[in-house]
């Protein structure tokens, strides 16, 4: 839902359907409408998935994960980079609550980012080490799952386990602009490489008929999960 309008963001969510898809709300969209829209897609029966990546001393990431948990989201995330201390803030904040909790995820290594953004920020490795290492931090911390690129997908369930997520950013349908993403696979190699949540934005949001964007993908994913159920 990474529009500049709340009207924009609604006119897609009004053609869609919970269960069709969950709805994401980043930093753009939650900086210009607050926690009251969020609230109300979780009130019309939404999946919502608070995208705000908390990165901050552990204290205030947690205040951060118990306010997101009060409106009701789905799941909602932190930068692993934030460290051991801060993840264990947030999964304290998350897991000691009565009632609704969130899913917790954490964020390794931004889809952006290639081997010369991580030798600019001086973060040791490729990618896909990088990845494993802050694996580690958010399993160790005991956090539903990371966010990484459907490249690691494969690597991070080898690491985890099966039930620990795998949230992939940088998504694209074949043939669609590849924008600022770097390390990306197409729905159905994401599915394939063992992806368990699939994060598409400009190639809907972008899309002269957002809902066929939508309904394609729907069907490349369900077209690989039966033809993976078969073998
Ligand atoms: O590593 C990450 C973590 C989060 N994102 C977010 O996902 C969407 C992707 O949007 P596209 O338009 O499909 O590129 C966007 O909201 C990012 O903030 C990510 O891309 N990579």
């Amino acid at each position: 839902m990474d529009y500049d309008s709340v009207e924009e963001a609604q006119r897609l969510v009004d053609t869609l359907t919970p269960g069709s898809c969950c709805l994401k709300v980043g930093k753009s969209l939650f900086t210009r409408a607050g926690p009251r829209l969020v609230e109300a897609w979780v009130r019309d029966g939404w999946d919502v998935f608070l995208d705000l990546k908390f990165h901050d001393i552990p204290n205030t990431v947690a205040g951060a994960c118990r306010a997101a948990a009060d409106l009701g989201v789905w799941m909602v995330n932190v930068h692993a980079l934030g460290g051991p201390a801060m993840l264990a803030a947030a999964k304290t904040a998350i897991g000691g609550r009565t009632g609704h909790r969130p899913l917790l995820t954490a964020v390794t290594v931004l889809t952006s980012h290639d081997q010369t953004t991580l030798d600019a920020i001086g973060l040791r490795g490729a990618p896909q080490d990088a990845v494993a290492r802050l694996t580690g931090l958010a399993t160790a911390a005991g956090l539903d799952g990371v966010v990484c690129s459907a490249q690691e997908a494969a690597r991070v369930r080898a690491q985890s386990g099966d039930d620990f997520r795998r949230v992939t950013p940088g998504v694209r349908p074949r043939g669609s602009a590849q924008d600022d993403q770097r390390r990306i696979l197409t729905p159905a190699e994401a599915m394939r490489a063992g992806a368990t949540d699939l994060v598409v934005g400009r190639p809907v949001t972008r899309a002269s008929d957002p809902p066929q964007v939508v309904e394609s993908i729907a069907n490349e994913v369900a077209i690989t999960v039966q033809a993976h159920a078969g073998r």
